[in-house]
């Protein structure tokens, strides 16, 4: 399988505390791929890491070709990085948002509105794109921001807890549209604290504690290799060494 991503002894110190100790996964073309974890396993030092970011300690990552150490404004172009706090402006409307973002991202001016009427088709957000953004629900602000996010089409998208606060038709329609681009050829690498998620959107999943990827494997894999009935006993099992 042609991989997008391939992430190889990677490892990040923050003074004393060493948060990520080497760890080493791949992400193939138009695969999902969440990495699961207890709070300050080091989920978010890799994407950050992954996302340029943050440099890593040692290690290094391959984007599309592309090395993290080497090349980093070459894998800056071939990522997205959405953050689970990401915001957009809220005296702007979605439609305005999405030209200024296009603008931001793309010189020319043709690609540039291609880029902006991908995002409109894929946020579905219809006529709504014509109101202030501050006028939007947290779900459609989501829908708004992950399209925008996916725009320039990058061959992975990173993005951290997708669907957190959200309520089930909202998490359903953005899991939908994840789910959409990568069958159209688009990587994935997202964290989430939501197993129901992670089963629904995932080809593959690293369950990552103390800065350590424990295992890697499709949920069938993961469930037979635990004698688990679901992914959050995976999970426990997994975190706990049983
Ligand atoms: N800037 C920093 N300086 C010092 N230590 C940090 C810093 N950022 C993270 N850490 C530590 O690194 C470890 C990993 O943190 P990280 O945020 O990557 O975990 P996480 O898996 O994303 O957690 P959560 O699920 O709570 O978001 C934790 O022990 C955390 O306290």
């Amino acid at each position: 399988m042609e991989k997008t991503l391939e992430v190889r002894q990677l490892r990040k110190r923050y003074g004393q505390v060493e948060a990520v100790k080497g760890i080493s996964f791949d992400v193939g073309k138009g695969e999902v791929f969440a990495l699961i974890g207890p709070n300050g396993a080091g989920k978010t030092t890799t994407i950050r890491m992954i996302a340029t970011l943050l440099t890593p300690t040692d290690g290094d990552a391959v984007v599309a070709g592309h090395s993290l150490r080497a090349e980093p404004e070459k894998v800056r172009e071939s990522i997205t990085y959405l953050p689970d706090e990401a915001g957009a402006y809220k005296s702007m409307t979605g439609m305005e948002y999405l030209k200024f973002m296009a603008g931001l991202f793309v010189a020319d001016r043709e690609r540039a509105k291609a880029c902006v009427e991908y995002a409109v088709e894929r946020c579905g957000l219809g006529e709504r794109l014509g109101d202030k953004i501050g006028t939007y629900s947290r779900g459609m602000t989501r829908k708004l921001l992950l399209s925008r996010a996916v725009m320039t089409r990058p061959a992975l998208a990173i993005l951290d807890e997708p669907t957190s606060g959200l309520d089930i038709i909202n998490a359903l329609e953005i899991r939908r549209m994840i789910k959409g681009l990568a069958a159209e050829g688009m990587s994935f690498l997202l964290s989430s604290h939501n197993m129901l998620e992670i089963e629904f959107l995932s080809d593959r999943v690293g369950i990552i504690d103390k800065g350590i990827l424990h295992v890697t494997g499709n949920c069938e894999e993961l469930l037979e290799r635990y004698q688990a009935q679901n992914l959050e006993e995976v999970f426990e099992r997994a975190v706990s060494g049983r």
